[in-house]
């Protein structure tokens, strides 16, 4: 049975990870941020966050959370904290989380979580925010935060603030972890992190320009390397079943297919052991389909 059954209140919802297609870091500024371009693809894959409104204002994290993560330290306890706040509501909610996405691993789903909760609080606490208060209230909780509240696949600049939907071809991908944590702030600082990679153009993303071909690659991809030898050794495993790449500021790689059968038959070659998986690309956000059909007046069950 569930921990969190419908019968007692709660009601599910998915929270999403992502990939990085590619990610280039295009100068600093003087706040320290990066500026960057990257394109996010949505999974249909991630953490199902589960949530149960209270009335007497408490906000409580039920079960156990993320691994090592504090309930005051939580992004799903501090997304809906940010929205209270803002809004002087009186709500409570209990949060309880099932936790399948890697942390520290460039899958965003700390932020997937928290864009989750503020989604799916706006309509249960009924303070129609709109999408685009949503987002800004996210980017207090993190950069990555904006697109999960949006929902598209997306094409990133500014800090990974500045969005522009984009559709993307249908794809499956060998997903994998080295299970290394590697820390965003303290990778965006390192020495060796190329920083200063002229723009690239949407078009030529949208045209097709390979990232095998060293074109639109990931600016944090030779530092890991460098530095975790468990990312270099994911790396060589997975060049036997195509191009490996990096996902956000790692350590999860991935490897794209143009269908399920490919990825299933490149999975299954590669040595034992490795923590690889499917996941099939999202056209968009399952978030956006569960928050349709809740609106459309069927509650998804605990
Ligand atoms: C690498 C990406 O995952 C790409 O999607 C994101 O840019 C990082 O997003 P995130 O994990 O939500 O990161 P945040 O929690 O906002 O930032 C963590 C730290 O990374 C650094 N940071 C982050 C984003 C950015 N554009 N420039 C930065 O320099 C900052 O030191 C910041 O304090
Ligand atoms: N609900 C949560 N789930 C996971 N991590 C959380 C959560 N709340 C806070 N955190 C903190 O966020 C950190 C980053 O976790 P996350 O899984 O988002 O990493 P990531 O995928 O590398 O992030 P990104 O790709 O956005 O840089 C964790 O180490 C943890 O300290």
């Amino acid at each position: 049975m569930s921990a969190f059954p419908a019968s007692e209140g709660w009601s599910a919802w998915p929270a999403p990870a992502k990939l990085n297609l590619f990610l280039r870091i295009t100068g600093r500024r003087a706040d320290g941020y990066h500026t960057l371009q990257t394109v996010f693809r949505l999974l249909d894959w991630g953490d199902v966050v589960h949530l149960r409104p209270r009335r007497d204002g408490v906000i409580a994290r039920v079960g156990a959370g993320a691994d090592g993560v504090a309930e005051a330290d939580d992004l799903m306890v501090r997304a809906a904290e940010v929205l209270r706040n803002e809004t002087n509501c009186s709500e409570g909610v209990d949060i309880g989380i099932e936790k399948n996405i890697p942390m520290g691993g460039g899958f965003g789903g700390g932020s997937s979580d928290a864009a989750t909760v503020l989604v799916v609080l706006d309509r249960l606490w009924g303070l129609n925010l709109g999408v685009d208060r949503l987002a800004a209230l996210g980017l207090q909780l993190g950069a990555d935060v904006p697109i999960f509240v949006r929902g598209h696949n997306a094409w990133a600049e500014g800090v990974g603030d500045l969005l522009t939907a984009i559709d993307l071809p249908p794809a499956w991908y060998a997903v994998a972890s080295p299970g290394v944590h590697a820390t965003t702030a303290a990778l965006f600082q390192a020495h060796d992190l190329t920083r200063n990679a002229a723009p690239a153009k949407i078009a030529g993303f949208l045209s097709g320009i390979s990232p095998s071909g060293g074109v639109l690659d990931n600016a944090f991809e030779p530092v890991l390397r460098r530095r975790e030898p468990a990312v270099e050794a994911l790396f060589t495993a997975l060049a036997s079943i195509g191009t490996p790449r990096l996902t956000g500021s790692g350590s999860g790689c991935f490897v794209e297919f143009a269908d399920r059968e490919s990825a299933e038959t490149a999975l299954a070659s590669l040595p034992p052991g490795l923590n690889a998986w499917l996941a099939r690309g999202a056209d968009r956000s399952p978030l956006l389909d569960a928050m349709e059909v809740f609106n459309a007046g069927a509650s998804p069950s605990g």
